[in-house]
């Protein structure tokens, strides 16, 4: 390739898309051309980074449409829920490609998104267009598209952790229970009495139960996958780490299957995609053994006497649950091979 495409960060002070430029940073084909704050244009992205000083040196962008179009190619949205709503469509018109990472454009019923995100809907035809890119499931929908929206991190780490099973007819899809735990990060940089040190540090706290907003989201993919819709008991928690998800899902199995069936499936449904790991027999994944990397790592225990099987599946929230993601799914777009830029180690320990 003889030119990189150039790429705008739209949300850049946030945890996303900090993260998103890190990454992008040693992409091979992209260069970062602007990162925008809407809060403080014009002043230095290391004043409130100081690990980026000397690496980046111009100033934050205004969020201006006209303006990012003769900078980028594309725009990277990390920006609060209701933002992209009204900034997507406007930067779609002007020919942009647009990769959104918040929840505005991932449920195709303005309704639903109404109820659970307690915001106004974006426009249907947008919500028509954006191809929802959860890569390992929907990658051929991706390529060539020029509006993803990025699946929740919670959503990655489950609906990765239960599609083959789904799909394959394996479990039951009525008995599906996921006990999920998040990273501190995967509430943003803001602050809030609910995330402050002394509220997180050696605690361990459930949120949102039953009224998460990824629910309906999960629902959406896993109804696809089983090809009957699927409703299942979601319950998140707030765990005093700063990166990572695990999502740990119970349900029974439908006929006579062993763990080692399970993880033949898995490698099979994922033969091919080099960030999805299976792990062996026995062995059950950390949130460590992904943190910095976009992999999801998912394990199997199968209990006998309960006829239940239990998934353990583990993702890096800023990574595969965000910023990592959205590049593969930039890298499915453009064509290109799909870790391009992220073809790095976990950092450990
Ligand atoms: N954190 C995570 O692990 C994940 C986050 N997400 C989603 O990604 C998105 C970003 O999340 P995260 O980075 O954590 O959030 P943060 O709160 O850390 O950052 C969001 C950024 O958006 C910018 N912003 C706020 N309002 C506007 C506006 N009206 N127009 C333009 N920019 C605005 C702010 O920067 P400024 O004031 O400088 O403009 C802010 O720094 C959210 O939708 C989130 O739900 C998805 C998956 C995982
Ligand atoms: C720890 C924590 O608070 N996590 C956030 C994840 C938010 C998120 O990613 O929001 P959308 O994907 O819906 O945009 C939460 O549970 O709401």
């Amino acid at each position: 390739m003889s030119e990189k495409i150039k790429a705008a960060i739209v949300g850049s002070t946030g945890y996303g898309g900090v993260e998103l430029y890190r990454l992008l940073a040693s992409h091979p084909y992209v260069e970062v051309t602007s990162v925008t704050s809407s809060s403080s244009p014009g002043s230095l992205f290391s004043e409130g980074y100081p690990h980026l000083t000397d690496i980046h040196q111009e100033p934050l962008d205004e969020v201006n449409p006209e303006l990012l179009k003769s900078k980028a190619d594309v725009v990277f949205l990390a920006t609060p829920a209701g933002v992209a709503t009204k900034l997507a469509p406007q930067l779609l018109e002007t020919g942009l490609k647009v990769i959104d990472l918040s929840g505005d454009f991932r449920l195709k019923s303005p309704a639903l998104y109404e109820q659970w995100y307690k915001k106004q809907p974006a426009d249907e035809a947008y919500l028509e267009q954006a191809v929802f890119g959860l890569a390992e499931v929907y990658g051929e929908q991706v390529k060539g598209a020029s509006f993803i929206s990025n699946p929740g991190c919670y959503v990655t780490a489950t609906t990765l952790g239960l599609v083959p099973a789904l799909e394959a007819g394996w479990i039951k899809p009525d008995t599906i229970i996921v006990d999920a735990k998040s990273g501190v990060s995967g509430a943003g940089r803001g602050v809030s009495l609910g995330n402050h040190y002394s509220e997180v540090n050696e605690n361990l706290k459930a949120y949102k139960l039953n009224k998460h907003q990824h629910i309906p989201e999960i629902e959406m993919v896993l109804s696809d996958a089983a090809g009957e819709p699927v409703v299942i008991t979601f319950s998140t928690h707030l765990t005093p780490m700063t990166r990572g998800i695990m999502a740990t899902i119970y349900a029974k199995v439908d006929g006579s299957r062993s763990a080692a069936d399970f993880i033949d499936l898995y490698r099979s449904y994922y033969e091919g995609r080099r960030f999805v790991r299976v792990r062996g027999e026995g062995i059950l994944p950390s949130t460590k053994e992904v943190w910095g990397s976009n992999y999801c790592d998912i394990g199997f225990a199968f209990d006998e006497r309960t006829g239940r099987i239990t998934i353990v599946s583990v993702i890096d929230n800023l990574v595969k649950g965000a910023a990592g993601q959205a590049i593969q799914n930039l890298n499915l777009m453009m064509g290109w091979d799909e870790s391009l830029g992220l073809q790095f180690v976990p950092v450990y320990p």
